[in-house]
């Protein structure tokens, strides 16, 4: 049952107790667990990954089974139909249009006295993808993805996956990877697999960077191979908040609601309404809904322990409250989405008006599906092109300019106490040693 609360300090903290749903007490002790997969991948490469993949995924591998080979590739094109392979390329031209966009671009920029300045972006040389595959098969992060890898220019793109049933991989998610230039996919999936990615072993090549979304295991194993590695962001268990108000359609608020919740047991689904009218119909209609929901006991799951309806005075106080629980996904079912956005501040992606549930945006519409959740909308972003490559900062200075500039150095470098430093300038424009 989705309950209904009406107290603004009760709401308060059922938010803040669904936004921390990944970092409470209960769920440290797969932190453990995790901490344990990465330090044995690391110590035992192939053999680990072997061991674990029977434990977690129930499925005994051979060493050879662990890349996935040519003819399975191949074989993958004949077990899709034409509709699908016709919506993966669509959706795979959506999303290139869109990451093309905006890629980044390196710059310098002339300042007086010869002073040059700049950036110089480039892509990092090796790529890794999770692919989730635990409860659902996820042609479309692939996509999402391999895509923006391809437009930074990503030397080398390889990608993980867990095994699925009987050693095989969904055929689509095998097929996207194809169209969006995947080098080599392996089959691991969980823990095991980032710490694959991270560490190298002996089939799965180090990589620079990791990225796409996963399960509280894979979200848990990315945050603590940080810095070992690059990460996206930590891109968990699914969640949507919608802002919704009398004009809102309770069927698709509920849809919309179940759409996000049938990913994942912990996964977020909360409706912030003005209407009181509304939030008992869409109450209704999620208990309705789910009577013949193909995955309803999971759904279930996630609607009774992190699913909510709030009621609220305004469609203010319904932005205040969305700002700090910073959702993944944001749906603004209301008469005049646009007027509210510059109340919203912390998002994954907004989703403005009735007739763009969040499927749009998992699916076709271009911008990127891999999103910060749990809070960290707060401070992390889409998965984007800039994901995959750094910049450098470009300095040249002209020996007039090192003049201008020395005393100012000097000074700085001497209240650190670091006499090199001021040596280093003070020998380019004077001649002295500190210690002559
Ligand atoms: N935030 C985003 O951008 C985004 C996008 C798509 C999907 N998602 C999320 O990705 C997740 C996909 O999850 P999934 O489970 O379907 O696939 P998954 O691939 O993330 O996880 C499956 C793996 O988890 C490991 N695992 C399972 N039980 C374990 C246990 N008890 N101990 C240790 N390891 C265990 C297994 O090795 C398995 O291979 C969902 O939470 C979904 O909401 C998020
Ligand atoms: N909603 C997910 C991100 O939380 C992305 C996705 C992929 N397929 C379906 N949905
Ligand atoms: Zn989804």
């Amino acid at each position: 049952m989705l309950r209904i609360i009406t107290q603004q300090a009760e709401a308060k903290n059922e938010l803040r107790r669904i936004c921390d749903r990944t970092s409470h007490d209960g769920i440290m002790h797969k932190e453990a667990t995790v901490r344990e997969v990465l330090q044995t991948v690391k110590r035992q490469g192939d053999k680990a990954l072997l061991h674990y993949t029977e434990e977690f995924d129930h499925q005994r591998l051979t060493p050879d089974q662990l890349r996935v080979s040519g003819s399975e590739l191949d074989a993958a094109y004949q077990q899709v139909s034409k509709e699908l392979l016709d919506a993966i390329q669509l959706a795979a031209q959506q999303i290139e249009a869109f990451h093309r966009q905006r890629v980044p671009k390196s710059w310098v920029q002339f300042g007086d006295d010869e002073v040059v300045l700049g950036k110089r972006y480039t892509p990092v040389d090796r790529a890794g993808l999770y692919v989730p595959g635990g409860r659902a098969a996820y042609p479309s992060t692939v996509l999402m993805n391999a895509i923006p890898a391809k437009v930074a220019k990503v030397p080398q793109v390889v990608m993980v996956t867990p095994p699925g049933l009987e050693q095989k991989i969904n055929p689509a998610v095998l097929v996207a990877a194809q169209e969006a230039g995947v080098s080599n996919i392996y089959r691991v999936g969980g823990a095991q697999a980032i710490a694959a990615l991270a560490y190298g072993t002996e089939t799965i090549p180090k990589v620079d960077v990791i990225t796409g979304p996963g399960n509280i295991y894979v979200t848990l194993a990315k945050k603590l191979i940080y810095g070992t590695v690059g990460i996206d962001s930590l891109a968990g268990p699914s969640e949507v908040l919608i802002i919704a108000d009398s004009h809102a359609n309770p069927v698709y608020v509920a849809a919309d609601l179940l759409a996000q919740a049938e990913h994942d047991p912990l996964a977020a689904a909360i409706l912030i309404t003005t209407d009181s009218t509304l939030a008992k119909n869409v109450q209704a209609e999620v208990k309705h809904q789910l009577q013949d929901h193909p995955r309803r006991e999971l759904t279930e799951k996630a609607i009774a322990h992190y699913g909510l309806i709030v009621i609220v005075d305004s469609l203010e106080t319904a932005a205040e409250l969305s700002n700090e629980f910073a959702p993944e996904h944001l749906e603004l079912e209301i008469t005049e989405p646009w007027d509210l956005l510059n109340q919203i501040r912390h998002a994954g992606a907004i989703f403005l008006g009735t007739s763009t549930p969040e499927a749009v945006g998992d699916y076709i519409a271009g911008p990127n599906h891999t999103l910060p959740t749990s809070g960290a909308a707060r401070y992390a972003s889409a998965l984007g092109v800039e994901t995959f490559m750094k910049h450098s900062s470009l300095i040249q200075y002209s020996s007039t300019a090192l003049n201008k500039m020395a005393g100012a150095i000097q000074i700085l470098a001497q209240a650190e106490g670091l006499p090199s430093h001021a040596d280093s300038v003070r020998l380019r424009t004077f001649g002295e040693r500190h210690s002559d």
